[in-house]
């Protein structure tokens, strides 16, 4: 057999190769493979098997995985990518207790990144999201879902999806796009919400025709959008054909968990004050819930979402850093793998089914990404690891020794002195 690359003397190898979604007490079983061996052919994965057998292969070139962890690429399934400037100066504001809606109701929060956004070219736009994806990718990510959400008027949210579809054919990394134009209400429209969900919706037949976004979200929250604002806007949403996602139940108990299930969402995501009945209801449908706990350390809450509940009662979960210049700065899902641990108090199978698998669902991508196997996506990471349970435990730092995109080496670990 001849390949492009084969990638062996690997430790131990999650194929996370199970039906997806994974869910309930499924998400806690594993197969590891020890002694594997993979093989990667026009980007695709072609063989997976023990390294005995490999020596048999005949390959462009051979990495040597040296008895490391070996994992599919992470697959990162919510971010806010491409925005203008930064908001520093509000960590103070949190350490003062101001809360994060109140930073909101006062012009700040997500509407300061909107002015930002707003000025920013579209250039400046782009240099900066492809930075960000470095980053992502150097830690280990390998599929990112961006959303909009900095415009809240029609230019400036088609300039962020623009720029959002240049990323995706200028970085290796594979783009999902979500249209997040019901992300805050501007200004303009604070008297009128109604009438500001009816101008974003009046760009869907636009992103739907020029391929702009797969899915549509909102921000379903006390001093945002309604249930009932949102539910009418994701069923025109679901009208014209696309996905749909709903940032649920994140600071205040509305009932956008519930929503989620009701309106078919693919995913419904933060969930960390999601009711009973809520929880119950996820876990009977096929609505994905994508957890974001390193949003709720970082505005300094102490109201985890209920993930542990969520799989004992069978719902599939996905977890994710929610990179944003406000409420989550970081691309490394590792740390968020440990928060998970620590805070969520999943295992550590859970967790890599919530970064692979099961955030490629959540982002429907779980037919090429998220699991090594033959036919798929030659996306693989080599860890500085020796086992899969060494990434959780061993926090906040970088973990990532090879990462491999389409079956080439995308980035590799540094040597210091
Ligand atoms: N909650 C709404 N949106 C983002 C935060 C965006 C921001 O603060 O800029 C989130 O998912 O946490
Ligand atoms: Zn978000």
């Amino acid at each position: 057999m001849k390949v492009d690359t084969l990638i062996t003397n690997i430790g131990q190898l999650l194929t996370m190769d199970k039906k997806g979604p994974v869910k309930g007490s499924d998400m806690n079983d594993l197969t590891v493979m020890e002694g594997a061996a993979v093989a990667t052919e026009n980007g695709k994965i072609v063989w997976i098997g023990s390294a005995e057998k490999a020596v048999n292969i005949h390959a462009d070139k051979t990495i040597d995985a040296d008895g490391k962890l070996v994992t599919p690429g992470l697959v990162e399934p919510h971010t806010h990518l491409v925005f203008g400037g930064s908001r520093e100066e509000e960590m103070a504001l949190k350490q003062q207790g101001v809360p994060y809606l109140e930073i909101l109701k006062q012009g700040g929060g997500i509407l300061s990144t909107v002015n930002a956004t707003r000025e920013a070219s579209y250039d400046d736009l782009l240099k900066k999201a492809l930075f960000h994806l470095d980053r992502m990718a150097m830690h280990g990510i390998t599929t990112v879902e961006a959303k909009s959400g900095y415009g809240l008027d029609k230019q400036t949210e088609l300039k962020q999806l623009h720029v959002t579809k240049e990323a995706n054919v200028k970085h290796p990394l594979d783009i999902v796009s979500t249209f997040l134009g019901a992300h805050a209400i501007p200004p303009e429209y604070k008297e009128d919400p109604e009438a500001f969900l009816g101008l974003m919706s009046e760009l869907f037949d636009e992103i739907k025709e020029k391929n702009l976004a797969e899915f549509v979200d909102i921000f379903t929250e006390t001093g945002v959008f309604s249930v009932e604002q949102s539910r009418r806007y994701l069923k025109k949403a679901k009208e014209k054909g696309f996905g749909l996602k709903i940032h649920a139940d994140e600071i205040d108990q509305l009932g956008g968990t519930e929503l989620a299930v009701e309106v078919g969402a693919i995913s419904g995501e933060h969930l960390a004050v999601a009711s009973d009945n809520g929880i119950k209801q996820l876990a009977s449908s096929n609505t994905i819930g994508v957890i974001l706990p390193g949003t709720v350390f970082y505005l300094g809450k102490d109201t985890y979402p209920r993930a542990r509940e969520m799989i004992d009662e069978g719902a599939a979960i996905a977890v994710s850093t929610d990179f944003n210049p406000g409420s989550s700065v970081t691309e490394n899902l590792q740390l968020i793998m440990s928060i998970a641990a620590l805070k969520l108090k999943l295992t550590p199978t859970e967790i890599w089914h919530a970064v692979t698998v099961n955030a490629a669902h959540a982002i429907g991508r779980g037919h090429e990404a998220g699991t090594i196997a033959t036919g798929r996506m030659g996306d693989l990471v080599i860890w500085d690891a020796p086992n899969y349970m060494y990434i959780p435990y061993h926090y906040g730092v970088n973990h990532a020794n090879t990462v491999i995109k389409n079956g080439e080496v995308l980035y590799k670990r540094g040597e210091i002195r």
